[in-house]
């Protein structure tokens, strides 16, 4: 029982894995917001552009689109991801059949993954909502697992 939610559990193991993947991605975001708000020039505050001030520049904070898209991709992975990371410890500890656990892992991650491209590409719709609603489902799956398990 103590060892549910260590690496001597594979199922804890294949769930820090896919967990790890999909924190790195959110936190990837960042990354390209920043290289993006270099790249248009796109910052949020006045002092910002201090660091790299060119002519003709007035200081004023920039709205772009691309820096808003993946600022709204960011927030997106933010809002479904860390459901998935706390559900998913909860899952664990239900001892779950291991090849049902990493299916869930393995189709959280793929869709999350899918999602991001979606929105960044972007492609069209119905893809980012299929790509946000599949993983949605995983995590309300692992969900139901777990209020199953403490139901009685
Ligand atoms: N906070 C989301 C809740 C619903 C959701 O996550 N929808 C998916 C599929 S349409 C999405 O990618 N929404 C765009 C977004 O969150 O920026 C929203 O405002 O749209």
């Amino acid at each position: 029982m103590s060892d549910l939610l260590t690496f001597n559990n594979p199922v804890f193991g294949q769930f820090a894995f896919y967990s790890c993947i999909v924190i790195c991605k959110t936190m990837a975001m960042s990354l390209l917001t920043s290289v993006n708000r270099m790249k248009n020039r796109a910052f949020a505050n006045p002092e910002d552009y201090k660091l790299s001030r060119k002519p003709g520049d007035d200081g004023k904070p920039v709205v772009n689109a691309t820096v808003e898209r993946i600022r709204r991709c960011h927030l997106n992975d933010l809002e479904n991801v860390i459901p998935f990371v706390l559900i998913g410890l909860l899952y664990v500890c239900t001892k779950p059949d291991p090849s049902t656990a990493l299916m869930h892992f393995r189709a959280f991650a793929g869709f999350r993954i899918f999602h991001t491209f979606a929105y960044l590409i972007p492609l069209p719709q119905p893809s980012r909502a299929l790509g946000f609603l599949l993983g949605a489902v995983v995590t309300g799956s692992m969900a139901v697992a777990v209020l199953k398990a403490g139901s009685y």
